[in-house]
């Protein structure tokens, strides 16, 4: 069985973007720039945001964390977001989910710039992913892919994967890149009717759906590759994805560890759909 060390191959992902912005510094150009917008206190947003400055830091990249009370109106979060489409400095804009009861989330996803949409969830770019047309790609999904391939999983050609999990940041992007890649795509949920005799039938799995160790050695065919996207907290307040990783190490071909998988690799692709976002933008001036 091997384990997908998430990690590791965030790291070379990360070396990689490191080498081009110190190639960016040397001419003396401009150095991409994320913008995170914080609102209130969540604990594990403020953790992930804190994660991604200090990504940033480690490859170069300029950031700055916007951090607004939980208060705020929806008028001035769009003011902020206006603020930010309209800085040239500003490559993506990434506005941390979940957002305060009183804030459409749809209208502020919606405004921002589709180009410093690094997050992927701006219409525009779901639409372009869809029909398979250049996009800012989810960065979860993105990552998911960069780990398959890593362990030699290229085209998927006569393979089956389920996808346990319908988000619009995980499920339906993941499902998307998986058919582009040439998989038989099966997309389940909680309204599924025998998901574990379902999911058996798959090669690959990628749980998405939110439910600690939900995912038993059972459910998976021998030799099935697994990828566990979950970020929960089990009974005892320990981090824990929706895969029993003890249960199903026994039976998988690959299996992704949570922490150490898909966290890590969603970072670094944050990383590489904001140096692109720059390269789009200082392409076109
Ligand atoms: N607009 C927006 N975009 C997001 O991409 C987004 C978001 N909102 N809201 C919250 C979720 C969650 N998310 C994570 C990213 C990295 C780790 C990560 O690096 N996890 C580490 C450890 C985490 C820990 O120790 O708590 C790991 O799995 O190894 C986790 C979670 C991004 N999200
Ligand atoms: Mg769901």
């Amino acid at each position: 069985m091997q384990i997908i060390n998430g990690k590791a191959i965030a790291q070379e992902v990360k070396d990689g973007l490191c080498r081009k912005i110190e190639t960016l510094r040397q001419q003396g150009k401009r150095i991409p720039k994320l913008s995170v917008v914080l609102i209130g206190t969540h604990a594990a947003s403020a953790t992930y945001v804190r994660n991604k400055e200090r990504a940033c830091a480690a490859i170069g990249m300029e950031s700055d964390t916007i951090r607004l009370p939980e208060t705020i109106t929806q008028e001035e979060l769009l003011a902020q977001i206006e603020q930010l489409n309209e800085d040239p400095m500003v490559d993506g804009i990434l506005v941390q989910l979940p957002l305060p009861r009183q804030i459409d989330e749809r209208k502020v996803l919606n405004a921002i710039d589709p180009g410093k949409d690094v997050d992927g969830f701006h219409p525009v770019n779901i639409g372009r992913l869809l029909i398979g047309e250049p996009a800012s790609v989810p960065c979860t999904p993105k990552g998911i892919i960069r780990m398959l391939e890593a362990i030699g999983l290229d085209d998927l050609s006569g393979r089956h994967a389920i996808v346990i999990g319908r988000s619009n940041i995980v499920g339906k992007p993941i499902a998307l890149l998986l058919l582009a890649k040439h998989a038989t795509v099966t997309i389940a949920h909680s309204r599924t009717a025998d998901l574990s005799a379902l999911c058996r039938e798959a090669d690959i799995v990628i749980a998405a759906v939110g439910v600690p160790r939900l995912v038993k050695a059972d459910w998976i065919k021998e030799d099935a590759v697994v990828i566990d996207v979950g970020i929960n907290r089990d009974e005892n307040g320990k981090l824990c994805g929706d895969v029993d990783f003890d249960d199903v190490k026994n039976v998988a071909q690959a299996l992704s560890p949570v922490p150490g998988g898909v966290g890590p690799m969603t970072i670094a692709m944050l990383l590489s759909n904001t140096l692109a976002a720059y390269e789009e933008h200082e392409g076109g001036r």
